[in-house]
């Protein structure tokens, strides 16, 4: 039989007759057919990834995505929707976007050799969201988290001094018996979350600027409003996923706008700060008076200015303003979040918690007032420190590196990563792999002391990298370690706490923020007892 007795006798022809041609002449369908066909195409092209990438596992679209809109928590992100991938995986796989992928590497060699060629992969200009945005206007542009290049370099030859000469532990042991007083008027029952925002806010406020919050002192305070309302707006997935509507369409949404408004007036706030901090230098040069207080305990803001000087690499006081909203974001939620599930898991864990009270009175003693550590006792902190390692490890704040940008096709460990592909180093997953780490997801400090896990696993690769790694590593690492031990130290000597038992984390921290790659929870509420 040839073609056209089949199409005869199988009544293809018939049906063509009778049901094709008629609507062929009518333009609706032809329409809606065309409409068909383009949504299948659009749809194919958004939830399958790009062909020279399929090589890896990748997580599903739609699943990916409803779990960002329901705001899932980041427990039952990594158990049910990473993990199963990521055991298929050989130490990498996809993640969906809006409009593209981005490859999550897990495996500790590969993520050394992505971090430590910054040349080869430098951030991606995808990490800081559509200009406009609220999220561009706050972290994006030139500053020190998002350049690339000579212009970063400039940048963080200017800061790198500073933070090295400024590790301020009288203030951060003077915020801290604050910090107690704040906590005598809150009764027993304290959310952490709040106190510690309020005193790293502080610490970065005076150590940073210069310039006191009051977010201790005054619950009111103008700058800890104004900055909760445009972080709960940057972490809101809804404009983190339509993007269009935080920008072209901002008019439509009315609260939105009041967003921005108050970012706005924030950062006039932080261009006042610094006007008047080059005021007050070129007066106290003037007059002869500016070296009277010590190098470690001058402020960034003033340490930055005056290494432009010394250096001879200058900022605007744009690219400066913009680096104080990096300092402001990365530098005070990200130890408050640390500080905060820290206190959770020695307080569902109270033979830990009181391991590191007797670390904690062996260096500080036991007499009953606040006793304010030196750098020196900080560095005798060894199971304290295990414990702020191990909570950075299971509850990480950042949940991933930046994206890269591959410039050319390279071989990670085994993994091709072709020229042009968006990749990151996947903190949460790494931490959590279990090719990598023995029972991931149970807390476990002694991994981080002297002979413990973590050595073998480090020495390996990057497998513990909450600070990032490599040339980029986190500028604030050191400042954040010792302001965590000065915390935490003294927290030990002065209360014993516990999770109360009506706590909705009595089964498990809940943790959020997977949309906006910052991990943060609500309601941590514990419940303090003194001892002094
Ligand atoms: C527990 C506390 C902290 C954690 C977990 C943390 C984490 C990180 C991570 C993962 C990166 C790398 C980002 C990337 O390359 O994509 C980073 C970079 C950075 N962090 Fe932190 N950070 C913390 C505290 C701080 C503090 C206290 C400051 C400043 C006061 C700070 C300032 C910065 C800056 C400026 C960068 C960009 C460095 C560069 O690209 O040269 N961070 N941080």
């Amino acid at each position: 039989m040839n073609t056209l007795q089949f199409i005869r006798e199988t009544g293809i022809e018939q049906f063509y007759h009778q049901w094709i041609q008629p609507r062929l002449r009518d333009k609706k369908a032809i329409g809606i057919a065309v409409a068909i066909a383009l949504l299948y195409s659009l749809h194919r092209k958004i939830t399958k990834p790009p062909a020279n990438l399929r090589h890896l596992p990748w997580l599903g679209f739609y699943k990916y995505h409803k779990a960002i809109l329901s705001n899932v928590t980041v427990d039952q992100f990594s158990r049910d929707i990473t993990l199963p991938v990521m055991e298929k995986s050989s130490g990498a796989f996809l993640q969906p976007m809006v409009g593209y992928w981005i490859i999550q590497l897990t495996d500790p060699i590969a993520i050394k050799q992505l971090l430590q060629k910054i040349d080869i992969f430098p951030k991606s200009k995808i990490n800081q969201g559509d200009d406009g945005s609220l999220m561009y206007r706050f972290i994006g542009g030139d500053n020190i988290l998002m350049l690339n290049g000579d212009d970063w370099k400039r940048h963080r030859k200017i800061a790198n001094p500073a933070f090295t000469r400024a590790m301020p532990v009288k203030l951060f042991g003077e915020l801290t018996t604050t910090m107690f007083k704040a906590m005598d008027g809150l009764g027993k029952k304290i959310d952490v979350l709040d106190l510690f925002s309020r005193v790293t806010i502080d610490t970065i406020g005076k150590a940073g600027f210069g310039f006191d919050f009051n977010a201790l002192t005054n619950r009111n305070s103008e700058w800890v409003e104004n900055y909760d309302n445009v972080k709960e707006g940057m972490l809101d997935p809804f404009f983190l996923v339509f993007p269009t509507c935080d920008t072209t369409l901002l008019k439509w949404f009315p609260k939105r706008q009041k967003v921005h408004d108050q970012l706005t007036h924030f950062l006039e706030m932080l261009a006042g700060i610094i006007e008047d901090r080059r005021k007050t230098m070129k007066e106290a040069r003037e007059n002869g008076t500016e070296q009277l207080v010590e190098a470690h305990e001058r402020d960034l803001l003033t340490l930055m200015i005056e290494c432009e000087e010394n250096e001879n690499a200058t900022l605007s006081n744009e690219e400066l303003r913009r680096n104080l909203c990096i300092f402001f974001l990365a530098g005070h939620d990200t130890t408050a979040f640390t500080l905060s599930f820290m206190i959770y898991e020695l307080a569902v864990n109270p033979e830990m918690q009181e391991r590191a009270r007797k670390e904690a009175i062996a260096i500080l003693g036991d007499d009953p007032y606040d006793k304010l550590p030196d750098i020196e006792d900080t560095k005798q902190m060894s199971y304290i420190n295990a414990v702020m390692k191990e909570t950075m490890r299971l509850h990480n704040p950042v949940l991933s590196t930046t994206a890269r940008e591959a410039t050319k096709d390279c071989v990670l460990n085994g993994i091709f990563i072709p020229k042009g592909s968006l990749v990151s180093a996947d903190i949460l997953d790494v931490h959590r792999n279990p090719k990598v780490w023995t029972s991931p997801y149970e807390f476990n400090p002694d991994r981080f002391l002297p002979g413990g896990e973590a050595e073998q696993k480090t020495s390996a690769g990057t497998a513990w990298i909450p600070f990032s790694s490599g040339g980029r590593i986190c500028v604030g690492m050191n400042f954040s370690l010792v302001e965590q031990r000065v915390i935490l130290s003294m927290l030990l000597r002065k209360y014993k706490w516990k999770l109360p038992s009506d706590s909705i984390h009595a089964n498990g921290l809940k943790t959020h923020g997977v949309a906006f790659g910052i991990i943060s929870s609500t309601n941590l509420d514990i419940d303090f007892e003194k001892r002094y």
